[in-house]
């Protein structure tokens, strides 16, 4: 799909937000780069609700923020703690981290590539009524494992990875068990539901698109 046919909004407001989820090793990092590529950086970003989670917890413990965006060892030791400490701050403001991650967002598409929790869906359709896509990545645990996944108690039966196993209406699951021409005809689809979408979006708020 061409990206011209997705128009340019004029407006800061974003006209579409893609909420992504998916278990440990899914693919969500993986599948979330391809799209954005696919809509441009111009189009669309990508905001991590984990960013500014890990940019606080890595100043406050003096951590290198760096490695804990990352995929290694150096984030899953500290998981833990930052999950405890990301829950404690939800609890006195749930949508914290969301208005951290999209503080600086400017783009028409946004694609929030981490919810975890009811919380972080529902403050995203407060916010953002009849502009949200719920998107889930899925993978099976055979080939997470192959990926580098392994089962740790009080994360992946915690709700951090559990917390959007049920209750969710998606919009669209993705299967990535990694056969790349299953995936591009998913990710066809879904551009396809973006585009529908965004040109209802634009009609139900009136926004004219640049001509
Ligand atoms: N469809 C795919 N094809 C090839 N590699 C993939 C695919 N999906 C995921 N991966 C790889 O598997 C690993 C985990 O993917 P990632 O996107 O980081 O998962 P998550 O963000 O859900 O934890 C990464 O090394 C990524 O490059
Ligand atoms: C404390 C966390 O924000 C850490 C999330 O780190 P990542 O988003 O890097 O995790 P995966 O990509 O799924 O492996 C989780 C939470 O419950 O807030």
């Amino acid at each position: 799909m061409n990206v011209e046919h997705f128009t340019t909004m004029t407006s800061t407001q974003p006209s579409i937000i893609l909420l992504f989820s998916g278990k440990r090793k899914s693919g969500k990092d993986y599948v979330t780069d391809v799209i954005q590529k696919r809509l441009t950086a111009e189009m669309c970003c990508i905001l991590r609700l984990s960013a500014p989670l890990k940019q606080q917890y890595a100043k406050d413990h003096s951590l290198d923020y760096e490695q804990l965006l990352g995929s290694g060892q150096y984030k899953e030791s500290y998981r833990a703690d930052m999950i405890r400490w990301g829950e404690m701050k939800r609890q006195q403001d749930s949508g914290f981290f969301c208005r951290l991650a999209i503080k600086h967002a400017t783009q028409p598409i946004w694609i929030i590539s981490d919810c975890r929790r009811m919380s972080d869906v529902q403050w995203f359709h407060e916010e953002f009524p009849d502009r949200c896509i719920c998107v889930r990545v899925e993978a099976s645990e055979q080939t997470r494992s192959q990926r580098g996944w392994r089962f740790a108690t009080g994360i992946d039966d915690a709700e951090s990875e559990c917390g959007l196993d049920e209750a969710v209406k998606f919009d669209y699951i993705i299967r990535n068990d990694g056969a790349d021409d299953v995936l591009e005809k998913q990710l066809e689809d879904l551009l396809s539901l973006i585009k529908s979408r965004e040109e209802e979006s634009n009609t139900l708020h009136n926004i004219k698109p640049e001509k």
